[in-house]
């Protein structure tokens, strides 16, 4: 079975459950891509393309936040909370203006381009929204966008910007994700692992 692991922010706390459940080391070696444990093969993928090795079955299942595969719209299956990476997708702006909301058509910048728009055309307001890579909370500072949505964990990115959260669209943790044909050919094999980490999860 092989399993897909992002790098990056939860990075840590995911080898932490598997270096339980091995009851020994467990990391990629240096620049190594593939770890191979217990007939298992884990693979160290981009957060943001751990929904794509598990789409197109290049691993069986995989951890992802859960912005990520809503943003993505993954056609993967969701098996597990595992309850960490715990942040919200939220509408952010400039603190004591809430002009946008009186305007006819909001500029939006944002990461998560395809939440954003669903947010704004589920309600029926007009919205631009403005796709960009990072340091999202600098669009409203300089007049790029009137609001944005962006990941809000403690809030200081926001604070310390001079801007507040406006709404929360949703929030995101860590879950793990099956291939949907990986499910049905090799269901006890997942389900017993799945077992595994709730035990040392706590879940
Ligand atoms: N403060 C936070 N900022 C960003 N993501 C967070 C935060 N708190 C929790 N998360 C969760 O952690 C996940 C991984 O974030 P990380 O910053 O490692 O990756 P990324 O920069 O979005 O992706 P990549 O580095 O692969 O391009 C997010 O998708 C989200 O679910
Ligand atoms: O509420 P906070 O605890 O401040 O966390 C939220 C911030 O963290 C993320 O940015 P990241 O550090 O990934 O940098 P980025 O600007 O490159 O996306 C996210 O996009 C917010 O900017």
């Amino acid at each position: 079975m092989t399993i897909a692991l992002p790098k990056g922010r939860i990075a840590e706390d995911v080898l932490a459950i598997f270096k339980k459940i091995f009851n020994e080391d467990f990391e990629f070696e240096s620049r190594k891509l593939i770890l191979k444990k217990a007939g298992f093969t884990f693979l160290n993928v981009r957060n943001w393309d751990v929904a794509t090795y598990v789409e197109k079955q290049a691993a069986d299942i995989g951890v992802v936040g859960y912005d990520v595969i809503t943003e993505l719209r993954s056609d993967v299956l969701e098996l597990m909370d595992l309850g960490l990476g715990k942040c919200r997708v939220s509408v952010g702006g400039i603190k004591g203006d809430d002009s946008y909301k009186n305007k006819s058509e909001i500029v939006v910048a944002s990461k998560l381009a395809n939440i954003a728009k669903d947010y704004f055309s589920k309600q029926g307001i007009p919205a631009e929204v403005i796709k960009l890579n990072g340091s999202i909370e600098l669009a409203p500072l300089v007049g790029l966008s009137d609001v944005i949505v962006d990941i809000v964990e403690t809030g200081s990115t926001l604070r310390e910007n001079g801007l507040e959260e406006k709404e929360v669209i949703m929030h995101s943790s860590a879950r793990i994700i099956a291939n949907k044909n990986s499910f049905l050919t090799r269901k006890k094999e997942i389900l017993s692992l799945i077992e595994k980490i709730k035990e040392v999860n706590g879940a």
